[in-house]
């Protein structure tokens, strides 16, 4: 049952669409990202959530409440949702101490002094800060500064908590550490949340749903596995981690065998190719897999997808290493495959690709690859 419900959401700015008929569910206690590369349209529709923004048309209801619709002129003040929010920058007072940053929003409901007392400590004891409400903000890291801000949108006891990017001021380590301390107090308190991030691994970790938005409109939902493993589009494939793109040769497909063909006549059993029978998918398709699905043998397997390929660079990254092969025509898929395999150049090899994992993917417009991903282009056959 959805708990925060957002109907044919459209926002607008002159004749651009930023929001572009959105519509999600999020079910009580669930976390739900908004993922999608810069200008998509997350932070504009958290914000009509929030109230920060009036969108053009739609509804947005939390917990059975509207606090917005357009036909019916409703649009509830941004105080008045019971919504927790955390930001980029933390939003903390810095000439007030952590106490006096947490009691302030308390204070202002009218809460008796001793409440206020018990409930500042207890959310900077449930966030791991107890013992910090004398200090100052900047006397604080940026990772406790943002738990903070966690704890003081929570000590409202909000119904729905709002993150917009709030790992992006931290570096590197700390913001994958923070990554899980956030899921898992999102999961001890069983709060619903709504979080907007540019990061697929921050999505997938922090999430049950992932929404991946591009150019303000939904892209594909589902949990972060389902997104991952089954993108359906390119665009989304390629946003949430690397993954090797074949042009495909339509014509000498044979979707009802489960056969898709390549544009180098390449050709892959998939369980993913009757989607290509269906009548409402038309339009141009690719071939799809992911590097750390592949095996790289000596000597053909004897199972499916079995494909004979010549080694065009190898390397040995630590933890895994990345071979790109040639599976002819000049057609480059790139393997990542555990521990140290490395192979020398110009060898010959064999790649098996499971054909649960090739997929039939709708050519949406690609996403900016991710850094070090070769971008495998093939022409479409003549
Ligand atoms: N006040 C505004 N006036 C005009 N255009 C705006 C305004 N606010 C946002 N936009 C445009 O709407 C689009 C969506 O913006 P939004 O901030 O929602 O994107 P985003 O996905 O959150 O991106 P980012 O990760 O960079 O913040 C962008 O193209 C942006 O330029």
């Amino acid at each position: 049952m959805s708990f925060l419900k957002v109907d044919n959401l459209i926002k607008t700015y002159g004749a651009f669409h930023a929001v572009d008929n959105v519509s999600i569910d999020v079910e009580r206690g669930k976390v739900c990202s908004f993922l999608g590369p810069s200008g998509c349209g997350k932070t504009t529709t958290l914000r009509c959530i929030a109230g920060l923004e009036q969108a053009d048309s739609g509804r947005i209801s939390l917990g059975g409440r509207t606090l917005f619709d357009s036909e019916k002129r409703i649009a509830v003040p941004p105080e008045e949702r019971d919504l927790g929010m955390v930001f980029q920058s933390y939003a903390l007072w810095p000439h007030k101490t952590i106490e006096a940053n947490l009691s302030l929003g308390l204070r202002i409901k009218g809460l008796p002094s001793g409440e206020i007392r018990d409930r500042v400590n207890e959310m900077l004891e449930l966030v791991g800060m107890a013992g910090t409400g004398n200090r100052f903000p900047a006397s604080l890291s940026g990772g406790q500064q943002q738990r903070v801000a966690l704890a003081r949108a929570m000590a409202l006891r909000p119904k729905c908590i709002l993150f917009d990017e709030p790992l992006s001021n931290l570096d590197l380590l700390l913001r994958e550490r923070m990554r899980f301390e956030i899921r898992d107090l999102l999961v001890k308190i069983g709060i619903t949340a709504v979080y907007v991030t540019h990061d697929q691994t921050e999505a997938m970790v922090i999430s049950d749903h992932i929404v991946v938005l591009n150019k303000g409109k939904i892209q594909r939902e589902g949990s972060p596995s389902d997104v991952y493993n089954y993108p359906r589009d390119r665009f989304t494939a390629e946003f949430l981690g690397r993954t090797n793109i074949v042009a495909l040769d339509r014509k000498n497909s044979n979707p009802g065998a489960g056969i898709v063909t390549a544009a180098n006549g390449v050709r892959f059993s998939s369980l993913d190719a009757k989607r290509l029978e269906d009548r409402s998918e038309t339009g141009e398709f690719v071939i799809a897999f992911r590097p750390e699905t592949m095996l790289v043998t000596d000597e053909p397997t004897g199972g499916q997808n079995c494909i004979p390929a010549t080694v065009v660079s190898s390397q040995f990254l630590g933890g895994t290493t990345q071979i790109v092969l040639d599976i002819g025509q000049g057609v480059h898929v790139t393997a990542i495959l555990l521990g140290d395999q490395s192979r020398t150049e110009n060898t010959q090899a064999f790649v098996s690709v499971d054909p649960r994992h090739v997929l039939v993917l709708r050519d949406s417009s690609a996403a900016t690859p991710m850094a070090g991903t070769p971008a495998l282009r093939v022409p479409e056959p003549a």
